[in-house]
Order: C-alpha cells, then sequence, then structure tokens
C-alpha cells in the first residue's frame, strides 16, 4: 500500500534548490548535475517551444536514465494533461524512472487525484513500482491558492507544493513587483498548505539572475516565512540559496548546545532543562534539530559540543 510516510523520506524535506533546466536544450541537459542543487527539474512545458515538445520528451527521456543522473533527484515538468502532450510527457517519464513528476497550473485536488490515476497505470504497465513515482503541484492561479490545501493532501505521492508566481500573479490582474507584495496571501496560503499536509514548499523563481541583491532579500523573505526552498532558473542561483540558508557556525553551536542539554536531561530523567537560566522547551529542542539539519544539507561543518 502506498502511504505518505513512504512516499516522503526526509532527505526529500531538506531540498533548498530544484533547478529548472530547458529540455529543449541538450547542452544545458548535460552539465546541469554538475551546479549542486538539491533537485534537477526538466522542463516540457514554457521554456520548451511548440515544435520542440516532440523531440524534448525524447531528450528528457534518455536524460533521466543517463548515468550522470543516477544519484540526483529527478524533477520533471509535463505539461498539463488536458494539453496535446501531457499524456505522452507523463508516460515516457515514469517509463524513464523520474523521480517526481511537477504538474503545472494545478487548479484543483481533482487534477492530482487524475494525476496519480494516469502515474498508475503508466507503471503497472511498464513494470515499475507502484508508487514508486512522487508528486508535487505547481500553484498558478487563484483557483490553486483556494484550493492549496486539498490539493496538498490529494494523494500520499505528493511530496512538495510550489508558488508559480508568473502566471500567478496573471490570473491576479497584476504584475511581478521587486519586493513581491502580490505574492503575500499566495505564499502564506501555499506555505500553511505544505504543513498542514506535512511536504515542502517552494518559493517562486527569480528571473532577473543579474539581479543578486533582489535574489537575495526575496531568499531572505521566503526563509523567513518558512518555505523549505525555491525553485530556480540558473546555477548561479544555487550558492547563492544554500549559503542563505545554511546556518551560522554561532547558530549551529548552539543548537547542537541545545540538543546535547536536552538529551543529558532525557538521560537524567529531568522535564525541564535550564541552559544559562533560559528555560529549553520541547519546540526550542525541535527548532534547534532542524538547524542541525540545515546545517548538515549546507555541509556547515560541526564541532563536538557537550551539555
Ligand atoms: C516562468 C517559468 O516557467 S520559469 C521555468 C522555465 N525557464 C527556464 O527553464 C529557464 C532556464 N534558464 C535559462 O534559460 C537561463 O539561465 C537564463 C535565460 C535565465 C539566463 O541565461 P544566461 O544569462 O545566458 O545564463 P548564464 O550566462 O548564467 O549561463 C552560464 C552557463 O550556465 C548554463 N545555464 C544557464 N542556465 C542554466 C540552467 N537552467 N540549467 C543548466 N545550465 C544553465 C549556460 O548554458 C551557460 O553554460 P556555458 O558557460 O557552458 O555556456
Ligand atoms: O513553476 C514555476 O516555478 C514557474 C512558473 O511556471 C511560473 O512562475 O508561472
Ligand atoms: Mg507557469
Amino acid at each position: 500500500m502506498i502511504t505518505a510516510a513512504t512516499m516522503r523520506d526526509p532527505g526529500a524535506m531538506r531540498h533548498r534548490s530544484m533547478l529548472f533546466v530547458p529540455g529543449s536544450n541538450a547542452s544545458m541537459m548535460s552539465t546541469a548535475y554538475v551546479y549542486g542543487a538539491d533537485a534537477i527539474m526538466f522542463d516540457l512545458e514554457d521554456a520548451v517551444a511548440l515544435r520542440e515538445k516532440d523531440s524534448a520528451r525524447l531528450m528528457v527521456f534518455h536524460a533521466l536514465q543517463s548515468p550522470v543522473y543516477a544519484g540526483t533527484d529527478t524533477v520533471v515538468r509535463i505539461n498539463p494533461l488536458d494539453t496535446p502532450y501531457g499524456r505522452d510527457d507523463l508516460e515516457a517519464c515514469v517509463r524513464a524512472g523520474a523521480r517526481t513528476i511537477r504538474l503545472p497550473k494545478t487548479d484543483s485536488a481533482d487534477d492530482i487525484r487524475e494525476l496519480e490515476h494516469e502515474v498508475e497505470d503508466v507503471e503497472r504497465d511498464c513494470g515499475r513500482e507502484v508508487g514508486s513515482t512522487r508528486l508535487m503541484a505547481a500553484i498558478e492561479s487563484a483557483s490553486g491558492v483556494v484550493n492549496a490545501v486539498e490539493i496538498a493532501q490529494a494523494s500520499p505521492r505528493m511530496v512538495s507544493i510550489a508558488l508559480a508566481g508568473f502566471d500567478y500573479v496573471i490570473d491576479l490582474q497584476t504584475t511581478r513587483s521587486r519586493e513581491g507584495t502580490e505574492l503575500f496571501y499566495a505564499r502564506c496560503a501555499v506555505l500553511h498548505a505544505a504543513r498542514v499536509a506535512g511536504i515542502a514548499a517552494y518559493d517562486v523563481v527569480w528571473s532577473d539572475v543579474n539581479d543578486e541583491e533582489g535574489f537575495l532579500a526575496e531568499v531572505e523573505l521566503i526563509k523567513r516565512l518558512g518555505f523549505n526552498g525555491k525553485s530556480l532558473v540558473n546555477p548561479r542561483q544555487v550558492p547563492l540559496l544554500h549559503e542563505a540558508f545554511a546556518p551560522t557556525e554561532d547558530e549551529l553551536a548552539h543548537a547542537q548546545v541545545v540538543v546535547a542539554a536536552a538529551e543529558k536531561a532525557e538521560r537524567d530523567g529531568l522535564g525541564v532543562v535550564s541552559l544559562g537560566g533560559k528555560m529549553i522547551d520541547a519546540p526550542i529542542i525541535v527548532a534547534a534539530r532542524r538547524t542541525i539539519a540545515f546545517a548538515d544539507a549546507s555541509g556547515v561543518r560541526r564541532q563536538e559540543r557537550h551539555a
């Protein structure tokens, strides 16, 4: 039986970066794995021109099976199922062993249930383990935002949900600003939906790849809101994002001391711990463990700490 627990490995929740790579660009696809993104997302949707849809699908089919992507978390953004390309995209990607399918323009839980049904048919057909393909939804409309909780909970295969800001602002009848005021409600709604469902939340892409300052300001905002990470369009954004999400050495050192004190209290049979006169309770211990997990994902060096 497919359960949420079997689909969601804790590693997927620690992802910060999901790098878009146009499925029609052979040169980008052949090198994308070197940039250290937590997940590589081959795109068959809006980055691919209509006349290249079939050739891009074939290239992604081969890239997914290439040994260079064997150790990479691969995501494919297929075309919506109500387009002439969606079902062919899905079949090719599931057959080739994509770890996650990203459904763009998800407006309702029914979109995910339809996708799940189709994925299961292909898995059975090609002899892949039923349930081995994970799903994620990109929310790109007001309907999607309003239905975000049902979408996030629509299938045990769901591992994450992403806000897609460019199409969303068109639906909202506004434009994308540098500070992102127009995205605030949607960001909070998508994030809450992810947390209710126990899955990861990804923020919008930042398209002006030369505006490093604007990108970093947005990253600070989404980190503070609680997002797991962000969809990216350019390799230069990967280290910037990872660095911004990495705890400082001081934050890591404090988290380690908190966890060590909590573990000692548990061994000593004490319920409440005091650290430097401050009470350490359960939420603080959870936050400290989260900091350590982020530090591990970011490669921040740990030192032995004792209570
Ligand atoms: C709204 C949406 O739907 S967004 C999702 C769809 N869009 C995409 O997938 C866009 C992907 N990104 C890109 O095409 C490009 O990064 C752009 C157009 C944003 C910027 O292009 P440039 O300014 O030329 O990028 P830049 O100069 O940083 O490229 C440097 C190198 O990185 C490579 N590169 C750039 N973007 C990517 C990428 N997304 N994946 C892999 N490699 C990339 C380039 O091929 C180049 O390689 P080279 O040095 O071997 O020639
Ligand atoms: O899915 C994404 O992150 C990008 C996208 O399509 C959008 O912003 O409309
Ligand atoms: Mg879009």
